[in-house]
């Protein structure tokens, strides 16, 4: 079976820099992995999931998702298969619920029809935010509730592929412990093929990940 994910030496700078971000970098992700990717700060964690959901463009080499070139998906199309979450979560000046079935109004989830409201308030429980209802401003919520509203929103597309950018970052230990829970979750329970970056020692306590360590333009397998 072809890995849900492949990238083949791929290559990229940002225009105008003097030395390039990857050179020749190669990562295999199948369904069901959980990947954590780690490195010091200005290595490329962040840049290595703008290039995997199509937000820039490779200088060369291939990434394949389910074996076609990202290239040649419709950047709609592939919105709706591989589910980016940034590291500032960006919610707009609207109610919880409606922040949450935005995606639902583009035209690449036409085919895809919105949870019901109870629905919603069960996979709010899910994801710790019990206190919040789907009436209420997303603008005024804490900035660790809005990460786990944005990784909700996120996977209410059913995405075949989670991409976290330092889903972590901004939360006290608390949250972060959450988050963390809940991504293990979603991988262990639920199935869903995970790409975390962070810089924190975070260790899954149910899960298995691989390791990854992205320095000098390439990505080390962690032991
Ligand atoms: N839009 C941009 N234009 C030019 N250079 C950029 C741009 N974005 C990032 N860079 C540079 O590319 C390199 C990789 O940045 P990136 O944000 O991917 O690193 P990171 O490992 O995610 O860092 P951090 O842990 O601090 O978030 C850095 O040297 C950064 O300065």
């Amino acid at each position: 079976m072809n890995p849900l994910l492949e990238i083949r030496k791929l290559s990229f700078g940002y225009e105008g820099s003097q030395s390039p971000v990857f050179d020749a970098l190669d990562l295999t992700v199948r369904t069901g992995d959980f990947i954590l990717v780690k490195g010091a700060s200005g290595t490329g964690k962040s840049t290595l999931l703008r290039l995997i959901c199509r937000l820039n463009r490779p200088d060369g080499g291939t990434i394949l998702f389910q074996g076609s070139d990202i290239s040649s998906v419709a950047p709609a199309k592939l919105r709706s298969l591989i589910s980016y979450v940034a590291q500032i979560p960006q919610m707009i000046d609207a109610s919880v619920e409606e922040n949450l079935l935005l995606p639902f109004s583009f035209a690449a989830n036409a085919s895809k029809s919105p949870p019901r409201r109870d629905e919603l308030r069960a996979m709010l429980r899910k994801f710790y935010l019990e206190e919040v209802t789907p009436d209420q401003s997303a603008l005024k919520l804490s900035v660790g509730q809005k990460q786990r509203l944005a990784i909700m929103r996120a996977l209410l597309q059913e995405p075949l592929l989670l991409l976290l950018d330092e889903p972590t970052s901004a939360l006290d230990r608390e949250s972060a412990s959450m988050v963390f829970a809940l991504m293990e979750h979603l991988n262990v329970e639920e199935g869903k093929t995970l790409i975390t970056v962070t810089h924190t020692d975070y260790k899954p306590e149910k899960v298995q990940p691989l390791n990854y360590m992205l320095e000098q333009h390439r990505l080390h397998l962690l032991p």
